[in-house]
């Protein structure tokens, strides 16, 4: 008995290429904006084992030629729920069927889907079957016939059947049991993964050198949830138009592929629609070709906790689809030759033509949540309280930071893009003064600009704050690339105006602490810190409070006797100079940020006459 807990199914889009989707309702949103969409589908069903209490994986199919089409999703989205999980199961038992001489090729294909044969030559396990079947006669209400007898599993074992002209040798269970990892409490599937980048002559945007950049390329295909297996690059004058990388490099990847069972493969730079698509033909099988920018936004996509966040993905994510839609077409071109090609092209202009319009439909939904927070901060301004903002490299420690000082609970670990949402907390400093503290996305060297700009709303925070707080890992080899990195994300979002303050924090595991701490003394507009041990925060505070007095400004005030709470405020927010009890009410010169010494403009007056 398979409880839909236990079975866990993946889709992936065709033309996201890495977009991994894990709920069946995120699946139905995600495709209701292409007619023709069409989706890989992986299924993994877990077993919980009493002995080591936890979930095992037994049984793992799918492919890249195992696709769902838009028009199967919405008679699915109209049926039951179940109808899925039992078309899920129907192409299990198919498969399994087909290593049955005497089962029928298609046993349980509702809808009159027809995956090519070579389905079946892709992920089976054989060896995996028998405990699957023993174990999964039903799900839910629906009884699933098993297609293969004991006796024609024993047959099947004595004697290994080819399987679309693939030596049933070839297709022996290479399940792994080191592949399976715990996430979220739950045993997964790891995915292998090769990486492969390009080191352009002459490049001079390329600072931070491609072994380097294959190293983060590596920790985001690790936060992605794959095993990195192998890695490759090439230098280059200029990128193959059609494969990106030489022929001779394509071969040779070709050949690592299959060596180490790869079963995606993933650039460091952004790949064309083109591209993506000869190389995963000449690599051929069931490898996967995605580029940095589809692992990112997959990222992205597993993290996106929030209703913003989550928008923010999607927009991005179409944006990416746009030029890439031709992609899904080679399927139907394959299906019935030339003569649907034309028919085709026609059907690229509607998708791109309902894609255009999804854009538009999901700019306006963020720009009404954009308006909504954007009175949330009106009203939160209304209160004088000055607005520092956190930014910098992933992975720099600016969740620790704020965490540390005021108290929050937000996730920070060793992983990339751990932050998507941004998140406000008020800080409290000994001497009684405060100032708002907020918690950004990270950034990264190759951001993909969509991503920036569909993050814009997000990051508006940044640009409305009274001072910028740039967090380094000065632990990082590539510190200065990384310093480099954001700078030229800061640049893009056009906050050179707002007054910026660097913090060089983890100084407590740099191997050289006593020297940082030296040179960050030398130097000014720079603290060095460690958000996790403590040390020189209260210097950071110190250093804040001065740099915001830069964006404040000098008032001298009477303020009257009955305006008594004025006068904390002042205190609060400002830096008070010199108060003075006279006749009338309080005599007060300090600094104040400007949107309240405008408040006070009145009793300014009053005390210039
Ligand atoms: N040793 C040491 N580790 C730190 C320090 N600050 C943060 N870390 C660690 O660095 C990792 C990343 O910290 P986060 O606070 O999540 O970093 P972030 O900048 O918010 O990262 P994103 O949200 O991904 O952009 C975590 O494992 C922290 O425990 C520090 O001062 N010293
Ligand atoms: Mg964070």
């Amino acid at each position: 008995m398979v409880r839909a807990s236990e079975c866990e199914i993946k889709f992936f889009c065709v033309t996201c290429r890495f977009l991994r989707i894990d709920s069946i309702s995120s699946m139905l949103n995600h495709c209701s904006f292409v007619d023709s969409l069409c989706m890989y589908v992986y299924i993994y069903i877990y077993k919980h084992t009493q002995l080591q209490n936890k979930f095992v994986p037994i049984f793992t199919c799918g492919g890249k030629e195992n696709h769902l089409s838009h028009r199967t999703v919405r008679q699915v989205w109209e049926g039951d729920i179940l109808q899925i999980l039992y078309m899920m199961v129907s192409l299990c038992t198919s498969l399994i069927g087909s290593f049955s001489p005497s089962a029928p090729r298609y046993p349980y294909l509702p809808w009159g889907i027809r995956p090519p044969g070579r389905l079946f030559a892709l992920k089976c396990r054989p060896t995996n079957f028998p405990r699957a079947l023993q174990q999964e006669k039903q799900l839910g209400n629906l009884s699933v016939e098993s297609t293969v007898t004991e006796t024609q599993e024993e047959e099947a074992k004595d004697a290994p059947e080819d399987v679309d002209g693939v030596p049933a040798t070839q297709l022996e269970d290479n399940y792994d049991e080191e592949r399976s990892k715990l996430r979220n409490g739950r045993e997964v599937f790891e995915e292998k993964a090769y990486l492969i980048g390009v080191e352009r002559k002459g490049d001079a945007e390329d600072f931070f050198g491609i072994e380097e950049s294959l190293k983060e390329l590596a920790q985001l295909a690790d936060t992605a949830g794959l095993r990195v297996v192998g890695s490759t690059y090439q230098k280059l004058s200029s990128p193959n138009p059609r494969t990106y990388i030489g022929s001779g490099k394509v071969a040779e990847i070709k050949t690592a592929v299959h060596a180490l069972d790869v079963e995606t493969v993933i650039f460091d730079d952004e790949l064309s629609a083109g591209q993506l698509r000869n190389l995963e033909k000449t690599f051929g099988g069931d490898v996967r070709v995605c580029d940095r920018t589809a692992l990112i936004l997959d990222i992205f996509n597993q993290r996106a906790a929030t209703h913003e966040a989550a928008l923010q993905v999607s927009l991005a994510q179409m944006e990416y689809q746009l030029p890439r839609l031709t992609k899904m077409w080679t399927h139907l071109e394959r299906q019935a030759g030339g003569q649907v090609k034309g028919m085709g092209e026609k059907q690229i202009e509607v998708d791109k033509r309902i894609l255009r319009t999804q854009i538009g439909v999901l700019k306006k939904e963020l720009e009404s949540v954009r308006k909504h927070r954007k009175q949330y901060r009106n009203r939160r301004t209304s209160v004088p309280v000055p607005v520092v903002s956190l930014v910098g490299y992933t992975n720099a420690g600016k969740s620790t930071l704020l965490n540390r000082l005021t108290g929050a609970d937000v996730l920070a670990e060793d992983r990339l893009f751990a932050t998507l949402d941004p998140t406000t907390r008020r800080v409290q400093m000994k001497n009684g003064r405060e100032f708002l503290l907020t918690d950004t996305v990270g950034f990264i060297q190759k951001l993909p600009t969509m991503l920036v700009a569909a993050f814009r709303a997000t990051l508006e925070e940044i640009s409305e704050s009274s001072l910028l707080v740039h967090v380094v890992d000065i632990s990082h080899p590539l510190s200065v690339q990384q310093i480099d990195a954001v700078d030229k994300v800061l640049a893009e979002l056009d906050v050179s105006s707002i007054p910026k303050l660097m913090v060089w924090n983890k100084v407590d595991r740099a191997s050289n602490p006593q020297e940082i701490r030296d040179e960050a003394k030398k130097r000014k507009d720079i603290v060095c810190i460690s958000a996790l041990t403590g040390e020189g925060l209260q210097e950071f505070c110190e250093a804040v409070q001065e740099k915001l007095k830069d964006s404040m400004v000098w008032i001298e005030a009477l303020v009257p006797f009955d305006k008594g709470e004025l006068l904390s405020t002042i205190h609060r927010v400002g830096m008070v100079d010199k108060m003075e009890y006279i006749e009338n009410g309080t005599l007060i010169k300090a600094y104040v940020p400007l949107r309240f010494a405008r408040l006070l403009t009145p009793m300014r007056h009053l005390c210039s006459s």
